[in-house]
This record gives C-alpha cells, structure tokens and sequence, in this order.
C-alpha cells in the first residue's frame, strides 16, 4: 500500500484520484492549495503526489521547490490544464516524475500511479535558460511533443524529428537544443535536400584543399561546425547512400575526416534529423541504412499534421498575428468568421501555411481587422504531395508503352516484342538506378526487390557498368 498526495483545487480531480487510489489499496490525502499541501507533508512524506500547476495563491510551480525540500524523495506528478512547452521544461526540470494534462482519464491516471511508484524517480535534469513560447499548441497531440522535447533536451541522446513539412521540425530541433546542456554551443542547421547532390559530403564533411576542381583552400564541413552543439540534419532521407555510411563512421568514432583528407579531426556534437519520410519504409526501399538509422533512432518525436488538430489553429493565428503586430507595430485583429474559416481548412501545408495566410491577409487588411475576403485560396493538396505531377508521368509512361507497342506493329516488328519491351525499359530503370545509388548493386538490388546478382547480371547484359563503379 502506497501513500498518495493530491493537491488540486478541483475536487473532482481530487476525488477521482482518491477513488481511484483507494480502490488500487493505496492511502490518498487530498488538499485544496498549496499551501495546505505542504503542511500534509510536514505530516507525512507521501510515496507519489499529483500537484496540479494552478492553484490559489501560491501556484504548483513556486511549491514544487518546497515539495523538493521536504520530502526528496516523493516523485511528483503535475497536472496542469494549460499544458505548454515551458511547463513541460519546468516540470522535467525541476525533476517532477510526470505531468498529466486535463481532461485525463482513469486509465491515465493508474497508468501514471503504476510506473511512478514502480520506477520511483527516473525524471532527469534539463536547463531551464532561454525558455521562450514559439512553439505553440494547446492541443493533447502538442502536450505530448512538448512532453517529449522536455525529456529529448535532458540527454544527450540522438532524436529523430518525423512530420510533414510545415508541422515545426525545425523549431522542435532548435527547442531540444536550447533547452539542452549544450544550449550555449552552436546549433548549425542543415537541410539535406536544399544541397546540390553533389556537394552534400563536402558540405558535410569538409574538404581539404585540391579535394576536387573547385577546392582553392580547405573548407569545415557542417559537422565540424557544430563541434560542442547540435547538428540538425533536415530531410536526413536525401543523404546519399555513400555518404550515409561517412556519416555513421564519423557518429561511431566522433572523428571526420574532410573530403580528400586522410586525418580525422575529433569532434562532438549532437544530432537530430528530421525528415518528412517515413525513414523505416526508406529502409525497406534500400535508399537508407538501416545501421544508420538504428544509431540515429535513439528517441523519437512526431509531429502531427495540423489538420489533426485543428483546436491548435486558433493559438497559431493569434500566435502569428502578435507577431506582426510587433514587427509593423500596428494592432490586428481578426473577425469570428475569418477564424472559422481557418479552423475548416485542411493546411496541407500545415503551420508554414497557416503561417503564410495570416501574413497574407494582413497585407489585405488595411483597417486592422482580418475578414474572410482577405484570406488566400486553399492551397491544393497536390501542390504539397507532388501528386499530380506523379500521376502525369505515370499517365505518360503509359500513354508511351501503348505508342511504342502500336508503331512496333504497325512497322511489322512484332517478333519478341515482349523480350524488347523489357530490355528497353529495364535498361532505363537501371541505368537511372546505378546514378541514384552510386553504382551500388545491394542498394539497387533492395529498391526493386531482386537478388543483388541478378542486378549485376543485367547490368553486364545492357553494357552498364564503368570502371569506376563501386561494387557495395
Ligand atoms: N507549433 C508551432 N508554433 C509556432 N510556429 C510554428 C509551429 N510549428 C511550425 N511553426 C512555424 O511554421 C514554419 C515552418 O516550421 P518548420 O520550418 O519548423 O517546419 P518543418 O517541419 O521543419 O518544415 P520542412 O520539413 O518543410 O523543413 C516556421 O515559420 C515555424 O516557425
């Protein structure tokens, strides 16, 4: 049987806790402030509490310390109905147990009564400089991230970011790092897909002069950069499979060594990629390694698209709006109508979109006030998935095979035009393959689900193989 505290305002949260407790054979004494909270414990050190963040007069916060103080040992459990990033960090700060947003339910509430008086503790440090409200949400999916960001910055661990793009990779990969130990080093961003091919090792990794044609003196790469602080690796799927094998090199033995040098130079910094992709299919698919990801996957965070949680929209606009405000120094409002309307739409662009409407509408608005007429038109779900295009080259390929297929006969070339059509088409497919996978045939082999020898066998057939291609 366990002693269990419960300091909260709301005696319906209080009563649904001692109900719960008494049933599961526990001891729950209840309090209604904070202050009575803490003369409870001058009485007896309980072996879990739920103190909830806003109470009359002194708030759940400014008693946690108190809390600390007297009964050290008592994993604490917040309850807050404003759940937000700096509460999350304050709470996993100030080594809380846990924190449960309101409404919860029964099962949340015995799950976090079984793990607190199972584990007792576990909550780790993490700093609280720099703490700023950017990233907004009030949704439960966005409680859960912040959650997740507290625990992420008070180690040291790698985090995989997953989202659409627009949902706040970034802004998660910068939270991480500035509420982390090493919030005074640089965070160096870098986003994989915005490099020409090409260049992503050099960039990366440096390069020493004479490395290539254009390498005039030698040059840090990102990762020596980051040396002491975080990397942020944005669509970390687009790294080239060779170079995903530098980088795992370099994250195993904390040395880089630049393009075109032989040295290694010891560096230490802390990684977090994020990627739209979902990075165990790219592994299915061969284009990632699955040793690469397995170092990276330590933690994950995801992200959900905005239009999962609509109950978010209202705080961003307001959120974006404040921020115009400021830098236009004007004030802005916005009617119930145009919100409305902003609340329906779906974002497939997510927060950047939003983001990019309440900008736009603030141009229109010339009196201050944002209405519906001022709003851009929905961006098309297509314009965000690259569908159409897909669906066009697809309509074209097929469109080809039926010409090609027509003109044979027409020629009177139907003598094993089923043997010609796979050559022709094969061909292509792997010679296209062989660019994109840097002649390797494992790679090749994983993305169209054949043997590896098979892959190397076609390739001697159609003519594709060159000298300086890498067999794995
Ligand atoms: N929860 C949030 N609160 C406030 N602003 C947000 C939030 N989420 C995203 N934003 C804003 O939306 C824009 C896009 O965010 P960000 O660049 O972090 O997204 P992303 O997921 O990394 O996108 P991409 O994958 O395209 O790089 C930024 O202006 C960012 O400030």
């Amino acid at each position: 049987m366990a002693n269990i505290h419960v300091i909260d305002d709301e005696s319906s949260v209080c009563w649904a806790i001692e109900k719960l407790g008494t049933k599961l054979g526990h001891e729950v004494r209840v309090a209604s402030t904070a202050e009575q909270g803490l003369d409870l414990l001058q009485e007896s050190q309980p072996d879990l509490m739920f103190l909830d963040v806003r109470l009359p007069g002194m708030s759940g916060l400014e008693a946690l310390p108190k809390v600390k103080e007297i009964s050290p040992g008592t994993p604490v459990v917040l309850i807050t109905a404003f759940g937000d990033l700096e509460v999350a960090v304050e709470a996993v700060r100030q080594g809380t147990f846990d924190y449960l947003v309101k409404p919860f339910s029964v099962e949340d509430i015995q799950t976090v009564i079984d793990r607190a008086l199972a584990e007792q503790n576990e909550a780790e440090e993490v700093r609280p400089e720099n703490v700023s409200a950017d990233l907004v949400g009030t949704s439960l999916a966005m409680q859960e991230v912040f959650k997740r960001i507290a625990l992420a910055a008070s180690s040291v661990a790698p985090i995989v970011i997953q989202g659409e793009s627009g949902t706040g990779k970034e802004l998660v990969a910068q939270a991480i790092h500035r509420y982390g130990p090493r919030h005074d080093q640089p965070f160096v961003a870098v986003n994989i897909a915005s490099l020409a091919p090409s260049l992503i090792e050099s960039e990366l990794f440096g390069h020493v002069r004479g490395a290539f044609t254009n390498a005039v003196q030698d040059k840090r790469g990102f990762l020596q950069q980051a040396g002491g602080g975080t990397l942020f690796l944005d669509e970390v799927a687009e790294i080239p499979l060779p170079t995903q094998a530098k980088l795992l090199r370099a994250l195993e033995q904390r040395e880089v060594v630049p393009v075109g040098g032989s040295a290694g130079e010891k560096t230490d910094f802390r990684i977090v990629c994020a990627s739209h992709r979902d990075l165990s299919e790219c592994v299915k698919q061969g284009t990632f390694r699955h040793d690469l990801l397995f170092r990276l996957n330590t933690f994950q965070i995801n992200l959900p698209p905005l239009r999962d949680r609509p109950e978010d929209i209202p705080p961003l606009v307001h959120h974006f709006m404040h921020r115009l405000e400021k830098e236009y120094a004007r004030p802005l409002r916005i009617s119930a109508a145009a919100l409305e309307e902003l609340k329906k739409r779906p974002w497939y662009g997510n927060v950047r979109e939003l983001r990019n409407a309440v900008e736009h509408a603030q141009i229109l608005a010339r009196s201050g006030v944002i209405e519906v007429e001022h709003l851009p038109v929905p961006v098309d779900r297509q314009w965000f998935t690259g569908t159409s295009a897909e669906t066009s080259v697809a309509d074209q390929l097929e469109a080809n095979i039926r010409g090609w297929t027509k003109a044979q006969l027409r020629e009177g070339e139907s003598e094993n035009l089923w043997a010609r059509f796979q050559s022709l088409a094969e061909k292509e497919m792997l010679e296209e393959l062989l660019e994109q996978c840097d002649g390797q045939y494992l790679a090749i082999a994983r993305i169209l689900g054949i043997h590896r020898t098979t892959v190397k066998k076609k390739c001697e057939q159609y003519g594709l193989l060159s000298p300086d291609q890498k067999d794995d």
